[in-house]
């Protein structure tokens, strides 16, 4: 079996990979694995480079081979759009890998609502036609919190989108209206036929945007990985 591991900038999430198939990791710290029956681990990270070699020690895992994924110039039917392809966020590049295998022939917009919400456009052909990044819904609160004296947070997120009456949940309200907003003009501006989304805010963007034709797929990235297992 391989050890996939995708890590972002807030958290490692990890699955295991075997016979095709595809089972989350809920607690890395507790995983009950020999290490041999481990055959490789897969990496995906976009955190510094210094957090890998951290991970490989606390986990154990240090004669297992480690195969750390970047982003190609084209690869499954992926074109990268960059000039400089390694520099395109590998979770990107793998979690387009993901949608066009899961829709053919479709374009796509692929969102990743993590740490930073990315948006890519895919066309039909799989040629990446660009993408943006916007700051994630907890790090724009938490950028808000910590440049003004007086802006303060709630710890329950409780955001409202009619106008708000104390600052938490006006902070919390404009924030998600940023991030849906946001969504909603890379919609408008350049439609797709379907819209992939994915990463730890997506249960909760999605249901402020039911009129949009949006798959959630959680292991979006962890299905990118998954084609690299082998080579
Ligand atoms: N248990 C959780 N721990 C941390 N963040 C969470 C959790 N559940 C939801 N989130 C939200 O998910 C976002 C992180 O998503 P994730 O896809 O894990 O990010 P990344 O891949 O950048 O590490 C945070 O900004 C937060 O708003
Ligand atoms: C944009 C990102 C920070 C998103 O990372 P995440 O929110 O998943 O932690 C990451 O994909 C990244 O560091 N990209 C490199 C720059 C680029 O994609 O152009
Ligand atoms: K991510």
């Amino acid at each position: 079996m391989y050890l996939l591991l995708d890590i972002g900038n807030t958290r490692c999430k990890a699955a295991l990979y075997e016979n095709g198939s595809l089972r989350l990791v809920q607690d890395l710290a507790t995983m009950d694995i020999n290490p041999t029956d481990i055959e490789a681990v897969i990496v995906a990270s976009v955190a510094a480079d210094e957090q890998l070699q951290v991970l490989k020690q606390k986990l154990k895992l240090t004669d297992v081979r480690w195969i750390q994924v970047q982003s190609e110039a084209a690869a499954f039917g992926i074109r990268n759009s960059y000039s400089e392809p390694e520099k395109l966020g590998v979770d990107r590049w793998l979690a387009m890998i993901a949608a066009k295998q899961q829709l053919p022939n479709h374009s796509i917009m692929v969102i990743d609502a993590g740490t930073a919400v990315t948006i890519d456009w895919l066309d039909p052909q799989g040629s990446h036609q660009g993408g943006w990044i916007i700051p994630g819904l907890a790090m724009q609160q938490r950028a808000v919190v910590s440049n003004t004296a007086k802006v303060l947070n709630a710890n329950e997120f409780k955001p409202v989108l009619a106008p708000a009456n104390n600052t938490a949940t006006a902070l919390q309200s404009g924030c998600l209206a940023a991030v849906i907003g946001a969504i909603q003009l890379a919609w408008q501006n350049h439609p797709t036929q379907q819209i992939i989304l994915t990463g730890g805010d997506s249960l909760l963007l999605a249901s402020h945007l039911d009129s949009l034709p949006i798959i959630i797929e959680p292991l979006l990235v962890f299905h990118g990985l998954s084609r690299y297992c082998r080579l």
